[in-house]
């Protein structure tokens, strides 16, 4: 007799395991009100391919997610992957965040065993559901050998993304996650899994960030920049104990003139400040030497989403700003 791939799948709930009183109610629903059992029961056949099993780790909505979930599931995870029995991990999870606990793991995970995340835009009550077939073509991607070193992955309508490069586009549409100017990694056509590219960031075992020595995460705020800015909410930021801050810069991480003294002000006070944008793609790159004389760190392509998970981890080790400067250009 031959063995199946053994897979767990660890559920924290979101819309695919939503559930709402019409089958046509795409958005006036209650998320993560189904069990993980529920779940893997409407995907007909996926005993067949696999020996798999879940567990509940929360039954939230996304948008409600917290680092004590992160440090549940992470810890989970490692154990779970240093077990030579278990071939990857599927984690169901809810879209609004899901970029964010992507890359997070993918910081934090020290294991090249595929895990992958994946969620739905329509509940599970609604017709056409979207989650039966993602959760598939997520096992079909934990047991493939090609997922194998390629970091954390996340899969929603048929693509492969990383989780560095991905993120949620769309309030309700099933194609919301892009990764827009760098790619997806892969297909899943047919229940075939194929890979065209890699990504070149360090990930899951070449990041040292050691999960033992990390209990809970620096207070980092985004700041979003805006016309008219003030200082009001950098202040209050510092003045609550913030020990960085994410400036969700205009164009190229630019900073409004209004905002400027104040993030000077919290760099001198040892705050770190990372320029981040809110344009959605490209580099953020030197365009004043005076930000980079105050030693204001610059977020690379990381969304400030993304950007706020990175600082948060890099500040657990270090907070000399060219050691973070590096993660950035690293990670
Ligand atoms: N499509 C979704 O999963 C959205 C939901 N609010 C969540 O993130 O849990």
């Amino acid at each position: 007799m031959t063995t199946l791939p053994k897979i767990k799948v660890l559920a924290t709930g979101g819309t695919i395991a939503g559930s709402s009183a019409s089958s046509t109610e795409m958005t006036g629903y209650q998320a993560g009100t189904l069990g993980v059992d529920l779940l893997l029961s409407a995907v007909p056949g996926i005993q067949k391919i696999v020996d798999i099993s879940g567990e509940q780790i929360s039954e939230i909505d996304s948008c409600n997610m917290t680092e004590e979930i992160w440090f549940k599931l992470a810890n989970k995870l490692n154990a779970l992957l240093a077990d030579d029995e278990i071939t990857g991990v599927v984690i169901t999870h809810g879209t609004d965040t899901m970029e964010e606990t992507a890359y997070f793991l993918n910081l934090v995970l020290n294991s090249s065993k595929p895990v992958v995340l994946v969620g739905a835009m329509r509940p599970a009550t609604a017709i056409s559901a979207d989650g039966p077939l993602n959760l598939l073509n997520a096992v079909k991607i934990a047991i493939h050998p090609d997922s194998i070193g390629q970091g954390v992955l996340v899969t929603m309508n048929d693509e492969i993304h990383s989780a560095r490069d991905v993120t949620k586009t769309n309030t309700f549409m099933v194609n919301t996650f892009k990764a827009t100017e760098l790619g997806i990694l892969g297909y899943i056509i047919n229940g075939e899994v194929k890979y065209y590219r890699a990504t070149t960031r360090k990930h899951t075992t070449n990041v040292d960030l050691p999960l033992e020595h990390i209990t809970e995460l620096p207070q980092v705020e985004i700041i979003y920049a805006h016309a008219n800015q003030n200082r009001i909410l950098i202040d209050a930021a510092v003045e609550s104990g913030a020990k960085g801050i994410i400036y969700a810069g205009m164009g190229n991480g630019s900073i409004h003139c209004n905002a400027e003294a104040a993030l000077i002000d919290a760099a001198k006070q040892g705050v770190i400040v990372v320029r981040s944008s809110r344009a959605g793609n490209g580099v953020v790159v030197t365009t004043n030497p005076f930000w980079d004389e105050n030693n204001f760190v610059k977020s690379d392509t990381l969304n400030p989403q993304k950007a706020r998970i990175l600082l948060a981890l890099a500040l657990t080790q270090t907070n000399k700003p060219e050691e973070i400067q590096k993660m950035f250009s690293e990670y």
